[in-house]
């Protein structure tokens, strides 16, 4: 990597402002997946043994600017608590004076977490004055959240321009070594797995894959923004309605280019998103005005599996279906068997995503595929070719 990493950092006595992806799920305020913070410990413990006061960063969720205690980091801080040798202090503002007095208290070897920086409306605006107040809270900047990189966001990407030298933290430089070894010149066929529910931010993404891969297999919540540029019904099936034109175009780019694009031929459809409701599998043109696709089908989910356990080289971002209710996880666990079964007979296989690395985890597969990664989003785009700002704004080596 052409940026320094955080081995070329000296770091003791200094307070290292970190920022971490804690973007972890949660249920009832309790943390159902640890692997994203599972995989910064490395580097947060590397910190601390140098003798650093560790003050770290993170988003969780999509809270709009203001706080939310549904999206506050406070179970975090009792995880690492647990998981750290040292004190952990939390500080129910990543600004101002509850970060400062929380701060306060730390010596070397000790971490603070900082309340969720989207509980700031600038955070995602890259506003330079809230860039400015990260930078202020210590002497040295490190990036290990490669999941959110692709955003240029004050705490991933603006406090560079206050704060450096500004280093790159052990996971996202595994991440990035993984990624290019394997993606860029991958053995063929090369196969993309898209789903999820993050529809508007990853449906571009598919055209600049297409120069790239053989096939584009399209499940989960991305699938009836398709379907329903094809014409199909899909009732109240997740629906991006501003990119059904984006949709359309894609369809017949992929045609063009000679890339098979896969969509559902069958989905399990509820009439509620809940796992108590009544559920059934219809075919393409059968969901109803009231019922919503919450599954691939059956036939779906074996058209795409076959596709997979053909591919040498697979990447996989977002679930099939909403795996977290046990009446719409077939299809994504199905498809983590495939890519487990793909590996097996030699593929390289990449599953990206914090959900998604959750979903296969719970599959019990997770040590069956060649890598999982912490970010969905961000190993998109860089798969795309494209710079992602939390990696270009950290300070260039020599
Ligand atoms: N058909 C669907 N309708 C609504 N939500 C869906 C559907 N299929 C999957 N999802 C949801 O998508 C979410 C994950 O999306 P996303 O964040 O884009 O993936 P990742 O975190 O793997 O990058 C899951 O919480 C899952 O419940
Ligand atoms: O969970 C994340 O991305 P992912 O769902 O694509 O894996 C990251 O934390 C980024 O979150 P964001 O998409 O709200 O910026
Ligand atoms: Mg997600």
């Amino acid at each position: 990597m052409a940026k320094l990493t955080i081995e070329d950092l000296s770091l003791s006595g200094k307070k290292v402002v970190m920022r971490v992806d804690f973007n972890v799920p949660l249920k009832d305020g309790v943390i159902t997946d640890d692997n994203r913070i599972v995989q910064a410990l490395p580097t947060i413990k590397y910190a601390l043994e140098k003798g650093a006061v560790v003050i770290l960063l993170s988003h969780l969720g999509r809270p709009k600017g203001e706080p939310n205690p549904d999206f506050s980091l406070r179970p975090v801080a009792d995880y690492l608590e647990k998981a750290l040798p040292g004190n952990v202090f939390f500080g129910e503002d990543c600004v101002g004076e509850a970060a400062e007095s929380a701060i306060a208290q730390a010596k070397s070897g000790d971490v603070v977490l900082l309340e969720n920086v989207r509980f700031h409306a600038g955070e995602t605006k890259n506003d330079p004055e809230l860039s400015q107040k990260f930078a202020a809270l210590g002497d040295v900047f490190v990036n290990d959240a490669f999941g959110s990189s692709h955003r240029a966001h004050c705490s991933v990407a603006g406090i560079t321009e206050h704060l450096q030298p500004a280093a790159a933290g052990y996971l996202l430089q595994k991440e990035i070594q993984f990624l290019s070894d394997s993606v860029n010149s991958p053995e063929r066929p090369f196969v993309a797995v898209l789903g999820g529910a993050k529809v508007s931010d990853k449906i571009g993404v598919i055209r600049n894959l297409l120069p790239k891969v053989n096939t584009i297999i399209i499940g989960g919540g991305m699938a009836y923004t398709f379907m329903k540029a094809k014409g199909l019904p899909i009732g109240k099936s997740l629906l991006e309605a501003d990119k059904v034109d984006l949709a359309k175009q894609l369809i017949s780019e992929a045609e063009a280019q000679g890339v098979k694009l896969m969509l559902p031929v069958d989905s399990v459809v509820s009439k509620e998103f809940s796992n108590e409701a009544e559920f059934k599998t219809v075919a393409e043109d059968g969901i109803e005005d009231d019922w919503m696709a919450l599954d691939i089908g059956a036939e779906t989910t074996k058209l795409y599996s076959d596709e997979v356990r053909a591919a040498k080289t697979v990447i996989w971002n977002g679930p099939m279906g909403v795996f977290e209710m046990s009446n719409f996880n077939k299809g994504t666990f199905a498809l983590a068997q495939a890519m487990a079964d793909a590996t097996a007979g030699g593929a390289v296989t990449i599953i990206g995503g914090g959900d998604s690395a959750s979903a296969i985890k719970k599959a019990g597969l997770a040590d069956k595929v060649s890598h999982v990664s912490t970010g969905g989003g961000a190993s998109l785009e860089y798969l795309e070719g494209k710079d992602l700002p939390g990696i270009s704004s950290l300070t260039d080596k020599g």
